[in-house]
């Protein structure tokens, strides 16, 4: 099922943020969000992701399909490497966590408690997550935020895979990931400024 974000307004701390924004994703592609620090991505993929209300517009194909990497890597520290990607396995329904530990060479540190990883390592089981969820649309934010240079082609290469078994991705991005897809700018789409300052005015009412 083709993810597809139609006429859709976003707000942050009640102040709108986009608006007009319209786009589908289609499986087996990948849709990189480009936009200057600020301009809302991330709150446009919170929206999608079903982490806050949009303000209005719809929001199609994201219902029990989307995988989530935001800024924080959700890592359960006290647990190792392997019992983090079990957990959210059992949490999915899935079982072999095999091909996620191999996609990010995890293996070498299957055993370490995930809090006493490096930050770009504790990005990689947060990014290997994303493969034990069985979810088709991974909706990532700064993915490679941490990662060296052969972590990234680690993670591109692993998107790659996920989008030749028929996935999907979302990823808001300031680099260049050397992924065969579409760009799309949110930077047309900021709300207007009379509408920022009509939101703030509201807020002091
Ligand atoms: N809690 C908050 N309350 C009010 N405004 C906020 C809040 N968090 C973020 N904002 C503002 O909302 C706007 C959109 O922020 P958002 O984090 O979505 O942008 P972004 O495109 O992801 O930025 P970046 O590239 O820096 O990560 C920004 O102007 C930001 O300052």
């Amino acid at each position: 099922m083709t993810l597809r974000v139609t006429d859709l307004a976003v707000a942050r701390g009640g102040v709108p943020v986009l608006d007009g924004v319209t786009f589908a994703v289609a499986p087996g592609t990948a849709l990189i969000l480009r936009g200057p620090n600020g301009a809302g991505k991330t709150t446009l993929l919170r929206c999608i992701a079903g982490l806050q209300p949009p303000l209005s517009g719809r929001i199609d194909g994201a219902e029990e399909t989307i995988a989530y990497a935001g800024h924080a890597d959700g890592l359960k520290a006290m647990l190792s490497v392997r019992e983090n990607l079990e957990f959210w396995a059992q949490v999915f329904g899935q079982t072999d966590i095999a091909p996620a530990l191999i996609a990010y060479d995890l293996e070498p540190l299957q055993n370490r408690l995930a809090g006493t990883l490096s930050a770009g390592q504790k990005r990689r089981l947060g990014l290997a997550r994303l493969m034990v969820t069985g979810r088709p649309v991974w909706v990532l934010d700064e993915p490679t935020v941490s990662l060296d240079v052969a972590a990234v082609e680690l993670f591109a290469a692993a998107v790659t895979a996920h989008l030749a078994g028929g996935g999907m991705a979302l990823i808001a991005t300031h680099i260049n990931l050397g992924l065969d897809a579409q760009t799309f700018d949110i930077t047309p789409f900021r709300a207007k400024l009379s509408q920022r300052s009509a939101a703030s005015d509201e807020a002091f009412l």
